[in-house]
């Protein structure tokens, strides 16, 4: 048996985030695209006798918001490899945690995804591709997508992903944590529904973004970035749309709520200009990572 599996999965942030009105069973049907970014966490895997999950965090991450009991996302990834196989999937897993806490960036999903990948390899479970996206949905809407990486559109509750050309154009990106506090998702999306009521059961289209992407035009593809959630993240946290203000001021294309927030993304032209940007907002005394994009979705990095 290998001694030690180790699997990386990035970030998300939603390019296009259409919500429509909510479905019977509460989710909300979405036509988004995914694009995923190079802030990361590891979930390292060995062999044990008894489960046990363990957790290092970066500077900027919240720890305390990441529970280690059976509640943690990784440890239901571990119960669903167990139900499919009809097998104990027992190991003792560490997560590295790069990703900001109930930031709308699903630094849960990338843990899920990451945890199905690294146990399935460290127990040689030999799980099909296609269980392993089918348990990935029923864990989460994102988590899918945290599979696959690249830019993807996503329908359905978010679940359905299909990859969309990666174009030629890399995304750079300044990633604001929010530093009081995470947004719940569910809370957004319920004020979603309290601020736009008579939503269409259909999501806005993302044909924009997916033009803009397709022809590598990072200047097009600023203007068409639209979040249906910005406005109830906003509302609930008046002060990230008076980042986003500072940083469209100090030299971003564009700022934007990720996913249900509160985190904050500024695109950027290049490079420089994102490092220009990160420069400005630390010295007002906030957290900024640069990081670009798209990047490759949960892969095993070690023991293979
Ligand atoms: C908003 C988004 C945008 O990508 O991401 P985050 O910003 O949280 O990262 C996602 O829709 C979050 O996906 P994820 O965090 O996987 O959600 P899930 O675990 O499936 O669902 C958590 C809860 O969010 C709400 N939910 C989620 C997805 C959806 N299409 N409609 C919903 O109403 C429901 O209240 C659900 O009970
Ligand atoms: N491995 C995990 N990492 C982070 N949060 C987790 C994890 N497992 C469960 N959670 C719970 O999920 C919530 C949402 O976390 P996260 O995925 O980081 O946020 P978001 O859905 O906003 O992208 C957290 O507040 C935490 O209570």
């Amino acid at each position: 048996m290998t001694d030690r599996v180790t699997v990386r999965a990035p970030a998300k942030i939603n390019l296009h985030l259409g919500v429509g009105g909510p479905r019977d069973d509460g989710f909300h049907p979405l036509e988004t695209v995914y694009t995923s970014v190079g802030l990361y966490d590891d979930v390292v895997a060995t062999p044990a006798t008894a489960w046990s999950l363990s957790l290092d965090a970066a500077a900027y991450v919240d720890a305390d918001g990441v529970p280690l009991d059976d509640s943690n996302i990784v440890a239901a990834a571990a119960r669903a490899l167990a139900d499919l196989h009809g097998r104990d999937v027992v190991a003792a897993v560490r997560i590295v945690k790069g990703i900001p806490v109930a930031g709308g960036l699903a630094g849960g999903s990338a843990d899920a995804a990451a945890a199905l990948v690294a146990l399935d390899r460290l127990l040689d479970l030999q799980t099909s591709d296609d269980d392993l996206l089918r348990i990935a949905a029923d864990l989460g809407s994102d988590v899918p997508f945290a599979l696959h990486g690249g830019h993807a559109l996503g329908t359905g509750r978010g679940e359905v992903v299909e990859p969309l050309p990666a174009g030629d154009a890399v995304l750079w990106w300044v990633v604001v944590p929010s530093t009081s506090g995470g947004l719940s998702t569910p809370a957004v999306y319920r004020h979603y529904d309290g601020l736009a009521p008579a939503a269409s059961p259909v999501p806005a289209p993302a044909t924009a973004v997916v033009e803009a992407l397709a022809a590598g035009d990072v200047h097009a593809l600023a203007e068409a970035l639209h979040n249906d959630l910005q406005a109830p993240a906003v509302d609930l946290r008046p002060d990230l749309g008076e980042l986003i203000a500072l940083g469209e001021a100090s030299g971003a294309l564009r700022g934007l709520v990720s996913g249900s927030g509160p985190t904050v993304v500024f695109l950027c032209a290049g490079p420089d200009e994102a490092r220009a940007l990160a420069g400005v907002l630390q010295e007002d005394g906030r957290s900024a990572l640069v990081a670009n994009g798209p990047v490759a979705g949960a892969h095993v990095v070690h023991g293979i």
